[in-house]
């Protein structure tokens, strides 16, 4: 079977979670950066590490079949890929940021300004879309010291936990987008048999990720409270304990309402709660 190709972020914020995931798809590969491209041994798949902003090009022209990128990428890129699978990582959002004593409220006050960012072709689609007429400065990184340096008087860049704007005295004033990474393919490709495959496992692995396994005891009058409260994957598994009328109930409950999940069931009687991670959840 003739291999597909992947392409994945070469170094920087996508490359470990990229690896990881595919690791933990059960794919044996080394990870040698240097060479820029290397087999998987125990699947059809060749792993390409590019920089990202050429993966989603790379993937549109066939160079490589699949791809893990940021939609920020692609939405600067312009590239025509299907997008099969978001991934959970690398979410960020892209914002406008203006210095903290700047005066401008409205978008309209951009009219006019320079804005500086590595972001242009996003920039100038929304700029467009809401009638401002501003002057766009392309720089490639370290864009939140230009208005320092006096280049621009505000900023169009990647924003996370907010402390990069914070540490240069920006704030934020528009949001534009909202970015994750996900898995893309080249157009027509998505019903390949190896690229459902890996879309399977891939969407196991997130599942479990999502999922934590639970282990409790109850006395037997309490479990039909404690069984209303847990879903499983299917239903709950129940097994007697050696102590008359306590049984062990085994589940899985998700990371989104884990807590509230757990005091829940201890208020109608879970004691000795175990909690674990899991590695794969196949439906
Ligand atoms: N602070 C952040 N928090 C979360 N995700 C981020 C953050 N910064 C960037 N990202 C996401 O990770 C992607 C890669 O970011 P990185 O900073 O490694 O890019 P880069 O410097 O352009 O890398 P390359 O050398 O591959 O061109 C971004 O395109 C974005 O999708
Ligand atoms: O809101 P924050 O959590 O501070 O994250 C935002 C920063 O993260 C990214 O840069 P990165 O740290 O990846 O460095 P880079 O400029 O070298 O890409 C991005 O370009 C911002 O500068
Ligand atoms: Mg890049």
């Amino acid at each position: 079977m003739k291999k597909l190709k992947i392409a994945i972020q070469k170094s920087g914020r996508l490359n470990e979670k990229s690896v990881q995931l595919l690791k933990n798809c059960g794919l044996s590969f080394e990870n040698y950066k240097s060479s820029l491209i290397t087999a998987v041994s125990n699947f059809p798949l060749e792993i390409l590490f590019l920089r990202d902003d050429d993966i989603p090009e790379y993937v549109q022209d066939g160079i490589a079949d699949l791809g893990i990128v940021g939609e920020n990428v692609i939405a600067e890129t312009e590239a025509n890929v299907h997008y099969l699978q978001r991934l959970g990582f690398g979410k960020c959002s892209l914002k406008i940021a203006v210095p903290n004593h700047s005066d401008a409220k409205t978008l309209a006050d951009l009219n006019g300004k320079a804005i500086a960012t590595s972001y242009p072709t996003i920039l100038k689609k929304y700029l467009d879309a809401n009638g401002i007429s501003a002057d766009i400065r392309v720089i490639s990184g370290s864009v939140e010291i230009s208005p320092a340096l006096e280049l621009s008087q505000a900023i169009f860049d990647i924003v996370s936990t907010g402390g990069t704007l914070r540490s240069n005295g920006l704030k934020p004033f528009a949001d534009v987008m909202s970015s994750e990474a996900v898995l893309i393919s080249k157009n027509g490709i998505d019903g390949n048999p190896v690229v459902r495959e890996l879309i399977q496992r891939i969407q196991s692995v997130l599942r479990a990720a999502e999922t934590k396994y639970v282990v409790l005891n109850v006395e037997r009058n309490n479990l039909d409270d404690i069984v209303s409260l847990l879903p499983g994957v299917k239903s709950p598994t129940i097994v007697p304990l050696a102590e008359e009328n306590w049984v062990a109930v085994h589940t899985v409950i998700s990371e989104r309402d884990f807590w509230e999940k757990i005091n829940k069931l201890k208020s109608v009687g879970a004691q000795g709660i175990v909690v674990m991670p899991v590695e794969k959840i196949i439906l």
